[in-house]
């Protein structure tokens, strides 16, 4: 039997995995989306000929649930869905740092509940969308969500202990790749290259890399030994990252993501 998913909050990530599943093949007679503004509602009606109702008519006629407000917002939402959602609903949260217990304990006793964490990239379906199961998520509904977010990239399941450590890996990670591709752009400018090609020289080096790393099975030591010449350009520029500590730099990032998503664990921010 088909089963009606509803999309609570319909931002940037809720968007891009209502587009995916519209592309993975989802009838959007059998999506429902909810939005804060009605000109957003017609917005997301015109792209995708999908329906938008309030947040409890969602609860009542959705089989499932994907809630895609931030974390500050979902204590309210929980809130509002509470009356509605019953235990054999299956709610999905994408949201950083809210765990299935907060979300549990908000709902009626023994809704289950999974934590998602996906990334932008389900907007061309090279997603990764991290699951962890709440208390009362059995193995069919992690299959269920899997189908879901397997439509738009990959899926891994995780501990939920580990959601705050992929949330900074994964979940912002392609940030990390947008930015150093801005910096290398700026690079290429200083080094005399008009804007538009240094770009396209970089994202080429970017998606060249990209697939070496997934296609090869190689370690990126190797990968990145391969390029790095005796007396060559490379190795120059390496110590100059090494100089100015960037992978320092980098850890320093993901564990300050990691503790961000932790602090949002409250629902507060
Ligand atoms: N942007 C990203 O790359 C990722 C975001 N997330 C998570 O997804 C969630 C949303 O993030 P973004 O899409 O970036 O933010 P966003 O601000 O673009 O989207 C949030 C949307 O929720 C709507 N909203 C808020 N309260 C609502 C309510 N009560 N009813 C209906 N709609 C409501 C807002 O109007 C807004 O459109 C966050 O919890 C974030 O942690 C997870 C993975 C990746
Ligand atoms: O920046 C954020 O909080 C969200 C969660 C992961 C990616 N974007």
């Amino acid at each position: 039997m088909t089963q009606t998913v509803a999309v609570l909050g319909t931002g940037k990530i809720g968007e891009a995995l209502l587009s995916g599943m519209i592309r993975a093949g989802w009838r959007p007679a059998d999506l429902l989306v909810t939005a804060r503004r009605s000109e957003r509602a017609q917005e997301l009606h015109t792209r995708y000929g999908v329906e938008s109702v309030s947040n409890p008519e969602a609860a009542k006629a959705a089989d499932i649930l994907i809630l895609a407000v931030k974390p500050q917002d979902m204590g309210k939402l929980l809130d509002e869905l509470a009356p509605h959602v019953t235990a054999d609903r299956l709610v999905i949260s994408a949201a950083a740092g809210i765990t299935t217990t907060f979300i549990e304990e908000r709902l009626t006793q023994g809704t289950p509940v999974v934590r998602v964490m996906p990334n932008t990239p389900v907007l061309v379906d090279e997603g990764m969308s991290v699951i962890s199961a709440g208390s009362h998520a059995t193995g069919a509904h992690l299959t269920t969500t899997e189908e879901i977010f397997g439509g738009v990239g990959k899926t891994l399941r995780v501990p939920e202990s580990q959601q705050d450590a992929a949330t900074a890996l994964s979940g912002s990670g392609p940030a990390y790749f947008y930015f150093l591709v801005e910096a290398m752009t700026d690079a290429g400018i200083l080094l005399g290259l008009p804007r538009a090609q240094a770009h396209d020289l970089i994202v080429q080096a970017a998606i060249g890399a990209a697939v070496m790393l997934r296609d090869s099975g190689e370690h990126p030591v190797k990968l990145r030994e391969a390029v790095t010449s005796p007396a060559g350009t490379t190795i120059s520029a390496i110590r100059e990252l090494e100089n100015h500590g960037v992978r320092a730099a980098l850890i320093a990032a993901l564990e300050a993501a990691r503790d961000r998503s932790r602090e949002l664990a409250s629902g507060n921010g």
